[in-house]
């Protein structure tokens, strides 16, 4: 993960930046934790639509080819209020979770987590990064983003020409 500040007039983002390399990695580096720790999964959950690219790359590495997925959309509340998760598809095939793994790229206010670990209160969560706020949701995660970070993950980026140096300062 690489870090970076991007200002916005006076506010400052912190990005945390995760390459398609890197992805690969945590996602391995999970497969073999969660293959050390649990019998094989019936099946996969992916929350759509972060948990779907490493969702395919645990369901590789743990030999699972059954995927669910479960469809969830976080609705702002009222002002002030904290964000409203809606289902769109539930995850029919999973049952109450039983030898089910549930997997999304990121716990962050862990409102998603929440809410799909409800709806699967036996099956096991796992995902690459989490905030701390998040943690407490997920049973298993890779590497701990601090909560002031955006994670931008290699579906939100695109590589870009950048000016060298000489030629993008003014004299
Ligand atoms: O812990 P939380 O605060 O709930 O945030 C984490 C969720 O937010 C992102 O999904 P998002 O709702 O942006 O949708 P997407 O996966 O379809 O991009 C991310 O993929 C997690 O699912
Ligand atoms: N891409 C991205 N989506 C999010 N959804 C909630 N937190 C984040 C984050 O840090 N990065
Ligand atoms: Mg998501």
């Amino acid at each position: 993960m690489t870090g970076g500040v991007e200002t916005q007039g006076s506010q400052s983002i912190n990005y945390a930046t995760v390459t398609w390399d890197q992805l690969h990695r945590d996602a391995r580096f999970l497969a073999a934790e969660l293959m050390r720790k649990y019998r094989p999964f019936r099946g996969i959950v992916a929350i759509t639509r972060g948990g779907l690219i490493p969702a395919a790359i645990l369901g590789r590495e743990l030999g699972c080819r059954l995927i669910e997925s479960v469809s969830v959309a976080s609705y702002a509340g009222e002002e002030g209020t904290q964000q409203e998760p809606k289902l769109l598809k539930a995850p029919e095939a999973a049952g109450d979770g039983e030898g089910f793994l549930i997997v999304d790229d990121l716990v962050d206010s862990g409102v998603t987590a929440r809410y799909v670990r409800e709806m699967l209160p036996k099956a096991v969560f796992a995902c690459l990064y989490a905030k701390p706020d998040g943690r407490p949701y997920t049973d298993h995660f890779v590497t701990e983003v601090p909560q002031d970070t955006w994670v931008l993950f290699p579906w939100d980026m695109a590589p870009q020409f950048v000016a060298p140096l000489n030629r993008s300062h003014k004299a």
